[in-house]
């Protein structure tokens, strides 16, 4: 089961971190960003280009500590076809290296259009007689705002290809209680959106106890995310906002269950960036991206223990 896979690279690495990989013009190094100018010009194939070998060097360093890389998909989009060709050998190139990935995109719609973001990000297409993968990712962040009908057709095709998705729950943006702190009968919006996520994957249980319906919850909302925790024990938990956004690891302590399983922590440009804070030229900047992946791992493992 996929959630499965991810709890058991978590503990052979001993690291329950996520590395986003979300790639940005400004924070390319100039030496990668000046080298595919020169080769095809101030184009969006250029950045497309120093967005694959900014993201493959940072594989290269990263694939021995994290269990997962989380590319955001904005980022890639960003720059179009060519933005999203990147995706696509991003996304090979960090599953053949052993990783576990998860595409940030927030997708969601009616059941038929669902159907086809669940095809094109974690399952497959047919053309004529061939089966075709378009990105052939292990987990896709879901948007539930539509409803049940919205989100099971992601769950079917989990359930044929292995895959897994994260709902967003508690977002861990600042106006995130605006809507999903609001009260809905007799519960806040944050929890009947998990419940939905529990109950939609409850036929999924697996082995660690997890279903292959995950959560998103904020590092940066940590009451909600204790709370969350213990209401909800068959999710598992994909949890941004450690790091660049302010969240700690006595804010994330919670987010595990008393074996350390059930969550994995996200931090994108405190691992990217960490480069800009050497006073180097960028051409350290794997060097800068392992100490800062290798401080995160260190940081939330001093707050709890995986068993
Ligand atoms: O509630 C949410 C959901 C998703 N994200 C995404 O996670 C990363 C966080 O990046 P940092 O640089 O570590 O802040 C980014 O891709 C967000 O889109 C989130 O932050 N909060």
């Amino acid at each position: 089961m996929s959630i499965d896979r991810l709890q058991s690279l978590i503990r052979t690495r001993r690291n329950p971190t996520v590395a986003g990989l979300d790639p940005r013009v400004e924070y390319i190094p100039p030496h990668i960003l000046k080298k595919h100018i020169e080769e095809k010009g101030e184009t969006l194939e250029a950045a497309a280009d120093a967005f694959f070998e900014f993201n493959r060097g940072l594989i290269d360093v990263l694939w021995d500590v994290v269990p997962a890389v989380k590319p955001q998909l904005a980022c890639y989009e960003l720059l179009g076809p060519p933005g999203m060709e990147t995706f696509k050998k991003t996304v090979d190139y960090a599953r053949a290296a052993g990783l576990y990935v998860i595409a940030d995109g927030k997708r969601n719609d009616i059941g038929s259009t669902a159907e086809a973001y669940s095809q094109a990000f974690l399952g497959s297409v047919r053309v004529g007689g061939t089966e075709l993968t378009p990105f052939g990712c292990d987990a896709l962040t879901v948007n539930a705002y539509l409803g049940s009908d919205g989100v099971k057709p992601f769950i079917r095709t989990c359930q044929e290809r292995d895959k897994a998705i994260f709902v967003l729950v508690k977002t861990s943006n600042p106006s995130s209680g605006e809507l999903q702190d609001m009260i809905a009968g007799d519960r806040v919006v944050y929890k009947v959106v998990g419940d939905l996520a529990e109950r939609l994957g409850k036929d999924t249980v697996g082995e660690y106890g997890y279903t292959c319906v995950g959560a998103v919850v904020g590092a940066t909302y940590p009451s909600d995310l204790r709370e969350l925790r213990r209401r909800l024990d068959k999710t598992f938990f994909l949890v941004p906002g450690y790091g660049a956004q302010g969240g700690s690891a006595e804010d994330v302590r919670h987010a595990f269950n008393r074996f350390g399983h059930g969550a994995v922590i996200n931090s994108s440009r405190a691992i990217l960036c960490a480069w800009q804070k050497t006073g180097k030229n960028g051409k350290d900047y794997t060097d800068a991206a392992r100490e800062a992946a290798v401080t995160m791992k260190n940081d939330i493992k001093s707050v709890m223990t995986i068993v």
